[in-house]
């Protein structure tokens, strides 16, 4: 050990279902950052996403689970528990339970493209650093976002980031690799049925160790 605390990845989604290219990513993002550990925030649904596209959260879960079998992605459901669908309200809980953890936001090129319509969205910059994954096909959507006009501003080239540099969020660090075309809404077109899979016992949370309970959904907004 460094002495340094642990640093977190979370990577948040719908997992709808959970893919290859999350885990890919999610690999990825923990060599290149030096993360301990990702965890998969599964979310009790998207605020700017209709539910009527959406699998239950249990088979979303489960799907997730599969997929990060043997890895260091630990899947959690924690937002059900927390009662909070902006992310905002579950960083700042999540950095509240967890001090001694220290944590990066993952999430793709498409997030970051319409990161500007989430709900206080620079706050979220503000409070913990944020690495962009590239995806194929966003790279002009991303140049062109409100989002990025002012994030633009933080960026830090990875060597500092991981080295310790001289840094304090806001903090956006670009990760490129060979970018993965995979998305659920591919696989939703292919498998419509696919949820159907994963109708056995919900497995427990990888984090709060509870057992994912069907219909426990907290109220949209
Ligand atoms: N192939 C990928 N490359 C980079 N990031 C990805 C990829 N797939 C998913 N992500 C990221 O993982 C997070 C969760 O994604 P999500 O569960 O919405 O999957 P998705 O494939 O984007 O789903 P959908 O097609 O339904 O929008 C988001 O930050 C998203 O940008
Ligand atoms: O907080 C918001 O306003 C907000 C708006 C849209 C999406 N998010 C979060 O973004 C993450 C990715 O969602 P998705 O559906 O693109 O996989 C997930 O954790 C959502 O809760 C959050």
């Amino acid at each position: 050990m460094t002495g340094r605390r642990p640093r977190i990845g979370l990577l948040g989604g719908s997992f709808n279902p959970a893919h290859r290219g999350h885990r890919r990513v999610s690999l990825f993002a923990q060599r290149a950052l030096g993360l301990d550990e990702v965890w998969w925030l599964v979310s009790p649904g998207n605020p700017l996403k209709p539910s009527s596209d959406m699998a239950p959260l249990e088979a979303r879960f489960a799907s997730a689970v599969r997929q990060a079998r043997v890895a260091p992605i630990r899947v959690t459901a924690i937002e059900r528990q927390l009662g909070t669908r902006y992310t905002i309200d579950t960083l700042r809980e999540l950095c509240r339970r967890y001090a001694r953890y220290e944590f990066v936001w993952l999430m793709g090129a498409d997030n970051l493209a319409q990161f500007h319509r989430w709900r206080e969205w620079r706050d979220i910059a503000r409070t913990m650093p944020i690495a962009v994954i590239a995806r194929p096909g966003y790279d002009d959507a991303v140049v062109a976002s409100p989002a990025m006009a002012w994030l633009r501003r933080y960026r830090v080239p990875l060597a500092s980031f991981v080295n310790g540099g001289a840094w304090s969020a806001p903090a956006l660090v670009t990760l490129r690799f060979d970018p993965d075309p995979r998305s659920a809404t591919a696989i939703r077109r292919a498998d419509p049925d696919w949820a159907a899979r994963f109708a056995g016992p919900p497995p427990r949370d990888q984090l709060t160790h509870r057992r994912i309970v069907a219909g426990e959904e907290t109220t949209a907004p």
